[in-house]
């Protein structure tokens, strides 16, 4: 603690401030005061880590510096990951099946129609018979280009639906996951995998698999055709395709991996624009720009660098898919022009052959031109497979938590151990102790001594390393996270206001809430005249672009998002206040209000709310040093308590 209270106007996508030059992965305190995680509040970049000079970055730089850690390997199954997704739409794949199979006879029988015009123009047929050789082959072109609108509107239709209900999933499984989670993994590099990943498998979707489909299909019916014309130049390309496929294989061969580490890199990036953004006012506070600029110069050349690897084997595909198919044309031609001239072939024929063999140059180099893009798309299948496979450490128990008799929770914990990682020193050593319902307890302790770990465990932010938590007698671990949230209440050191209306921010979207209950909650907490002065009520949008929100008035609310669930349980980290005598008034009367006839743990700045509680704990290194009645504790001089307060730890 000790740290200033900061209001933070976001999006949910916005990222946190990180001391610039250091990895996310060593917070300075627990994750889930802060009201969102992967913050550590250092609320300067602090000591400026020596960059190398001049413009070269070490290889790799971005590994050891930005890059977020790996996710737990995933299994690579794309088609078990998708399936789920696809089967509600079998209706429209199995429509969507037809047309590619009527477009693929379509595109075959064409060059046929015109095999017959031309004997038929060579045999020197009626202008009659002519002309409705070429009315057919219009007709056959107007019914492909309808074929073809059909067949994209379906495949986006599909690959859309099915992508939002992934990217729906992704949130969903986002938010179950460990606070520690995204302490490790910046938010804009989360958005890129929810947002950018999913968009690049809605393109797989929708435009590359319909498209390798469709071209798969037009080279069997190909083969079929030329099989059908002459035989012999149907074998003559069996070891042309053959050869071709085993090439584009060779080819294609760690063009994955490279398309993946280009996605990291460029979520990397990501990441690091969202973080300074967020972190602008802590950047420039700190004369800390041009470091910024270097560390995003960095993440910017380890990105080209991926990228160039990427793309470089991204363009040996089309290149050998050109030299297959030009290979194939000039077979074509050869063994046309020999065949007629030997009378094996009429010049209709000849000129099929070498129709099928253009033909032919179109799949491979659709197919080629669309593997950077599938490159990319598997490699976001992997990525978007990883996140899927991370899972929370916090289950939901089947118990519910049912609401007091007398609307207030008894608090206990027993022989409580938690470390953050295994084998590193324990946040929280063999805490025992209990509170009776209606009971308030302020929580001291120095800075790193565990008061945010222990409010946490009570929120089930996260389950104690050994030991128990228990409210009313209820171990947490048996019950669901949903019923433990409905009856405590956590009121963050640090405000996050959304770029949404007054009425979402309170009721931090919960639709269910009544505006009436908005409005109660509001002006319990004082913000009344606030709100009645506000352009548009409670739809008057709050946040980033919206109105601005003084400190007090953000804590206010972050006050009354609280009181309007009605928690059993307050569990309030205090923020250390740069508030004015009187926003600080406000903040205790409003604060008042909430805590009445309610249980409550308050992690305590300041000495004027120890002043109103019923009992003291003291923590240091983790360990609980003391805990009783506040009075007996402030009567003993020789108490931790009365030598903190000596010593003037507490703001007056
Ligand atoms: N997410 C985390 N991962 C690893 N260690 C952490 C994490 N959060 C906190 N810690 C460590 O756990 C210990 C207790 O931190 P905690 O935030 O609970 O202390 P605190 O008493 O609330 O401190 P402050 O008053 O500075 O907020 C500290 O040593 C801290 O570095």
């Amino acid at each position: 603690m000790g740290q200033k209270p900061s209001i933070r106007c976001t999006t949910p996508s916005q990222a946190s401030p990180r001391p610039l030059g250091q990895a996310p992965a060593t917070p300075t305190r627990a994750p889930w005061l802060g009201w969102e995680t992967g913050r550590t509040r250092v609320r300067s970049p602090g000591p400026v880590p020596k960059l190398p000079p001049g413009p070269k970055p070490p290889p790799h730089a971005w590994s050891s510096f930005a890059m977020p850690p790996a996710l737990s390997p995933a299994p690579s199954r794309p088609l078990s990951l998708a399936l789920p997704y696809l089967v509600p739409h079998r209706g429209r794949l199995a429509l969507l099946g037809l047309v590619l199979v009527a477009s693929t006879a379509v595109a075959v029988a064409a060059p046929q129609l015109l095999r017959r015009f031309v004997d038929r123009a060579a045999d020197g047929a009626q202008t009659g018979t002519l002309l409705w050789a070429a009315a057919a082959f219009a007709g056959l072109a107007l019914l492909a280009e309808a074929l073809l609108v059909l067949g994209d509107a379906l495949a986006a239709r599909v690959a859309w639906s099915a992508t939002n209900a992934l990217r729906l999933d992704l949130v969903r499984h986002c938010l179950r996951l460990d606070l520690t989670f995204t302490q490790r993994h910046p938010p804009g590099a989360l958005v890129d995998r929810i947002d950018g990943d999913v968009g690049r498998l809605a393109n797989l979707f929708s435009r590359m698999v319909p498209l390798l489909v469709a071209n798969g299909l037009l080279l069997l019916g190909i083969g079929v055709a030329l099989l059908a014309t002459d035989w012999r130049v149907a074998l003559g390309y069996v070891p042309l395709v053959g050869g071709g496929v085993v090439l584009l294989r060779r080819l294609t061969r760690g063009a994955v991996p490279a398309a993946t580490a280009q996605r990291a890199a460029s979520a990397a990036l990501l990441g690091r624009v969202a973080e300074h953004v967020d972190g602008l006012p802590d950047l420039r506070g700190a004369g800390a720009n041009d470091v910024a600029r270097r560390a995003f110069w960095r993440d910017a050349a380890a990105l080209l660098t991926v990228a160039r690897h990427a793309i470089t084997l991204g363009v040996r595909w089309p290149a050998a898919a050109q030299g297959l198919a030009s290979a194939g044309l000039l077979l074509a031609l050869l063994a046309g022009a020999a065949l007629h001239l030997g009378g094996h072939l009429s010049l209709g024929g000849a000129y099929v052959l070498i129709a099928y063999a253009g033909m032919l140059q179109l799949p491979l180099l659709h197919i080629a031109h669309q593997a950077h893009d599938l490159q990319q798309a598997l490699g976001a299948w992997q990525r978007v497979a990883e996140l899927l496979a991370e899972r929370p450490s916090v289950l939901d128990g089947p118990g519910r938590l049912p609401r007091p008799a007398g609307g207030a929770l008894g608090v206990a914990l027993e022989e409580v151990t938690f470390r953050y990682a295994p084998g590193e020193r324990p946040a929280l050593d063999g805490v025992t102790l209990r509170l009776a319902p209606g009971r308030r307890l302020a929580l001291l302790g120095r800075t790193g001594s565990g008061k945010s770990t222990l409010a946490g465990l009570l929120f089930r932010f996260a389950d104690p390393t050994s030991g128990r938590v228990l409210l009313d007698g209820h171990d947490l671990r048996g019950l669901s996270g949903d019923s433990v949230r409905r009856r405590v209440g956590l009121v963050p050191q640090e405000v996050r206001i959304f770029h949404a209306t007054v009425r979402d921010n309170v009721s931090l979207f919960d639709a269910r809430m009544s505006d009436r209950q908005i409005r109660v909650a509001v002006r319990e907490v004082g913000l009344g005249g606030w709100l009645d002065a506000l352009p548009d009520g409670l739809s008057t949008r709050l946040g980033a672009g919206g109105r601005p929100l003084s400190e007090g008035e953000a804590q206010l609310l972050s006050l009354a998002r609280v009181l309007i669930t009605d928690p059993a349980l307050v569990v309030l980290d205090e923020p250390t206040s740069r508030l004015s005598p009187a926003g600080r008034g406000a903040l205790h009367a409003a604060t008042e209000r909430l805590l009445a006839g309610r249980t409550a743990v308050l992690v305590a700045h300041q000495l004027d709310t120890v002043r109103t509680a019923d009992e003291v704990a003291v923590l240091a290194d983790g360990r609980l040093v003391e805990h009783g009645p506040r009075a007996a504790l402030l009567d003993d001089p020789d108490s931790e308590f009365s030598r903190r307060l000596a010593a003037g730890e507490l703001t007056r």
